[in-house]
């Protein structure tokens, strides 16, 4: 049980520690970001239920006010900006990753965890960023789609990058990887 708060605490940080990374932002608002690689690493590791509170406890700090997002932002505002989909889509895309890590035990894990971080941090998360995106700007679903597309090859990276620490943490300390245990 401490051993469960622990890891969800120390994921919420290290989602917050990525925000130290620089963002760019593009004109329409919404950043390139190292953090939604935490989220898809949140869930490979710690698998769908913890992975998705450590989110959910990095967004609940964010929502008081702490400056936990790229460019030191935080505050309810953030939730119905143009990246508000977003991050409402972030505890559920952290909780498909882990649940996908979790049941598709047939293939290597690395092959599992890049499925499960593109399933759950490029499509699931596209898909509710999206509709945030074109409530908050006034534009079209297919506008705000076609905005997206500039994101995939970054995000293609960051499943790569995730399922490479995956694998090698699990290689380091099989039993650290709880979404496989
Ligand atoms: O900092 C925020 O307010 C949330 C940013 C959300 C950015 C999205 S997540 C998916 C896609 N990949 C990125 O690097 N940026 C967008």
């Amino acid at each position: 049980m401490e051993k469960n708060v622990a890891l969800i605490a120390l994921f919420a940080a290290l989602i917050a520690v990525l925000a130290l990374i620089p963002k760019i932002t593009l004109g329409f608002g919404v950043p390139i970001t190292a953090q939604s690689l935490g989220i898809m690493l949140a869930g490979a590791v710690l698998g769908s239920k913890r992975g998705a509170l450590a989110v959910l406890l990095f967004l609940l700090l964010v929502a008081v006010g702490l400056p936990l997002l790229a460019g030191g932002r935080g505050g309810l505002g953030v939730f119905f900006g143009p990246t508000g989909g977003f991050l409402f889509s972030w505890p559920l895309a952290a909780w498909l990753t882990g649940f996908v890590v979790e049941k598709w035990r047939s293939v290597p894990l690395g092959a599992s965890v890049f499925v499960g971080a593109i399933l759950g941090g490029i499509v699931l998360s596209y898909a509710m960023g999206i509709v945030g995106l074109s409530l908050a700007l006034g534009k079209s679903l297919i506008e705000s789609t076609s905005l997206m597309l500039v994101f995939i090859p970054g995000d293609m990276i960051k499943a790569l990058v995730v399922a490479a620490l995956t694998v090698s943490l699990s290689r380091a300390r099989p039993s650290s990887v709880l979404s496989r245990h």
